[in-house]
């Protein structure tokens, strides 16, 4: 589609913007229907502007927290070339599959996850395809896979404002995002480029989790600002999002990770996140 801009140039539409004048009405997305073996009521991606700032983290302890509340919960792992929601709760062997239906593996704990690596020979294998092949990918995790009755389906997006956060956001109807940051300047920086895309593609933004905040001394317990002063609440109060929890860097919560056994944390430091979410979603299920 092309169309001229306001200052009279004649230009192509971006994916985002579809046509619009910058900033105005919401983008008209035709989103995919869910599996007719699946009852999802609320999507929450989960997105950052930069990788390793413990996005897939924070997905995994959503779901954690949301389970132990009593809530039904998959994982759709977005992230196809660098998964790694399998390995944070252990869950290893391949999807069945029947038909054209593709059935979710579950965790100790009765989380649904789909993740690309369950359909790899060896875990270690890379993923080298082009955008479309990955964004082709994701849809079929929503269009064919029998999730069943979920309360919640998290999903796990790949850094950055690139073609599979671009994909889901225009193909499942998403509830909602939450947006992970970190303390360092270039992430706050990277940060605000994915709240503004989420933004002009109509998603509401749930919130801002800012991870790796601080470490706690083992033995005095002081906190130690080892990133440099914690900016949530800054990027919070400039960008309007509420800043839902702080979670520092905590060395238990790596071993688990690396173990597979995440499910076994004490504490996620988003046990108040169901009533938040909750309350913020309430009349907005989509079925
Ligand atoms: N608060 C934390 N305390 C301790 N370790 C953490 C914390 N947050 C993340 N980590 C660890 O840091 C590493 C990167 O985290 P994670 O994979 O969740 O980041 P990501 O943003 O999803 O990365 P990617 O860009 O690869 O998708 C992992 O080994 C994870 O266990």
């Amino acid at each position: 589609m092309s169309g001229e801009t306001k200052s009279g140039q004649t230009g192509e539409a971006c994916a985002a913007c579809d046509g619009r004048e910058a900033g105005k009405g919401k983008p008209k997305f035709e989103y995919l229907q869910q599996n007719e073996l699946s009852n999802v009521k609320r999507v929450v991606a989960v997105m950052s502007g930069k990788g390793g700032v413990g996005k897939s983290l924070v997905t995994s302890l959503l779901a954690v927290t949301f389970t132990r509340d009593g809530y039904q919960v998959g994982i759709l792992d977005a992230d196809v070339t660098g998964p790694s929601i399998p390995k944070s709760f252990g869950v290893k062997g391949r999807p069945e599959v029947v038909g054209e239906v593709l059935y979710p593996l579950r965790t100790a704990c009765g989380i649904r996850v789909i993740s690309m690596n369950l359909f790899l020979e060896k875990e270690d294998e890379p993923v080298i395809w082009r955008g479309p092949v990955i964004s082709g990918a994701i849809k079929q995790f929503w269009t064919d896979v029998a999730w069943g009755d979920l309360d919640y389906l998290f999903v796990d997006l790949p850094p950055g404002t690139g073609d599979v956060p671009l994909t889901v956001m225009q193909s499942l109807p998403l509830s909602g995002i939450i947006v992970v940051s970190s303390p360092q300047d270039l992430t706050i920086m990277v940060v605000r480029k994915a709240i503004r895309m989420a933004e002009m593609m109509g998603v509401p933004l749930l919130g801002l989790v800012e991870n790796m905040a601080y470490i706690v001394c083992p033995q005095c317990g002081e906190k130690i600002y080892a990133f440099g002063a914690p900016q949530g609440k800054t990027v919070a109060a400039e960008t309007g999002l509420e800043l839902l929890a702080t979670l520092p860097v905590d060395p238990k919560l790596a071993k688990l990770v690396d173990a597979g056994e995440i499910e076994e944390c004490d504490q996620s430091g988003l046990e108040h996140l169901p009533r938040i979410l909750d309350a913020k979603l309430d009349g907005k299920s989509l079925s």
